[in-house]
Parts: structure tokens; sequence; C-alpha cells
């Protein structure tokens, strides 16, 4: 398989700087949006079915291999929510409303019942049809804050608490958020499923 060229199946500016800072130069990762403004319809009902729809949508649209990223927040306290609903828990209106409605959900909920995982799903597939895609997922456990702190990442960063270093994932650099994060060990076990560590 020839991978110096992939494209990412993601309008996210920010999983598209992540994942490639983590591949590092000898994988060229293209943005699907050079070939289509058009975003599929999230309909799986899972991280795993929605990553391999992405890919396989891009795939299809550029005719190169395709990486997608699925990923989300799984709180406890919300049985698992907002999970693959993550990026439209509040409907649609972006970060900050999603911010805004999960703090709202969790308000006077104590520190120790604030528990969530952040889950990234990478798929690639080699071709739109192909039947065997490539899957590796990451977790990063960690807890919801009581008020966003940081400015770095996107998403639910700014309320991610990172027991590991004492800071919110917004407060941690680029590079240490992509030694530690769910993205940063899905693509690990990609790195090595694909030979290229
Ligand atoms: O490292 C992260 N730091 C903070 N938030 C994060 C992270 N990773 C995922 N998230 C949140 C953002 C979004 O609310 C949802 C992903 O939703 P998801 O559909 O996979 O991505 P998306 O719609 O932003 O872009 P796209 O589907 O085009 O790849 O989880
Ligand atoms: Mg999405």
């Amino acid at each position: 398989m020839n991978l110096t060229q992939l494209v990412l199946a993601s309008h996210n500016a920010g999983k598209l700087k992540e994942l490639q800072a983590m591949l590092g130069d000898s994988v060229q990762l293209r943005s699907i949006g050079e070939f289509s403004q058009v975003e599929p319809e999230e309909t799986g009902l899972s991280f795993v079915e929605n990553a391999i729809l992405k890919a396989r949508n891009a795939a299809r649209i550029s005719g190169l291999p395709a990486l997608a990223d699925d990923s989300g927040l799984a709180v406890d306290f919300l049985g698992g929510a907002p999970g693959i609903y993550s990026a439209r828990y509040a409907d649609g209106k972006g970060d900050a409303a999603n911010n805004a409605k999960l703090l709202d959900a969790l308000r006077d909920v104590p520190d120790a019942m604030r528990g969530a995982q952040f889950v990234c799903v990478l798929a690639l597939v080699r071709h739109a049809d192909d039947p065997l895609p490539i899957l590796c997922e990451g977790l990063w456990h960690g807890r919801i804050l009581h008020a966003a702190s940081g400015d770095h990442g996107f998403g639910y960063d700014p309320l991610f608490w990172v027991p590991e270093r004492n800071v919110s994932s917004a407060e941690l650099s680029p590079a240490d958020k992509n030694q530690i994060s769910h993205r940063a060990r899905a693509m690990d076990l990609l790195r090595q499923r694909l030979g290229l560590k």
C-alpha cells in the first residue's frame, strides 16, 4: 500500500493538525475539504461505524486511500453521553454551546462523579469499497471540570481534566496532548499496524 498520501476524512482543523503532527513528514494528510465541502451524515450507532462511513465517503470523493477519525466524549454520569453525538450535543451550535450544555448537565455533580473518557476510533480504507478497513481505538480517562480552562486544542478540551498532568487538556501544549491523548493512542496503534514505527 502506497501511503505517502492519505486523505483525511474530516472537516475538523484541530484533528488534521494533531494527526499530521503525529504522523510526521513521511505521510502527507490532505484534507477532504480540498475535494468537497459536503459533510456526510454520521448515521452509525458506534464510533466504528461512523469512522468507516466517513473514510469510505472520502475515498470515494478523492480517489485516495482515506483515514477517518470518529471521536467524542463519554461522560460516566450521563451514561456515556454525548458519545457519538458529541459534535451535535447542542444541536450543531458548535463547541462553545456544547461545552455550556455539558456544564449545565453536570451542575452540582461532585468531582467523584464527574469521570469521563475521550474516545477515538481511526479507520483507514485503501479504497471506497475496501472489505477490510484497518481500525484502531484509543481512550483517555479524565474528569469534567466545573468551568472551562485553557486555550489550546479544540472541542471539549477546556473542560477535560487530565489527572496525570493536573491540568485541563486545553492547558497542555499541543506536543504534550499529542503524546497522551485518545487520538495519540489510536494513532500509535495505527502506525504499528502500518509498519511506520
Ligand atoms: O481531542 C479532543 N479534544 C476535545 N474535543 C474532542 C477531541 N476529540 C474529539 N472531540 C470532540 C469534538 C467533537 O464534539 C466530537 C468529535 O465529533 P466527530 O464527528 O468525530 O468530529 P467532527 O464532527 O468535529 O469532525 P469530522 O466528523 O468531520 O471528522 O468530539
Ligand atoms: Mg463529525
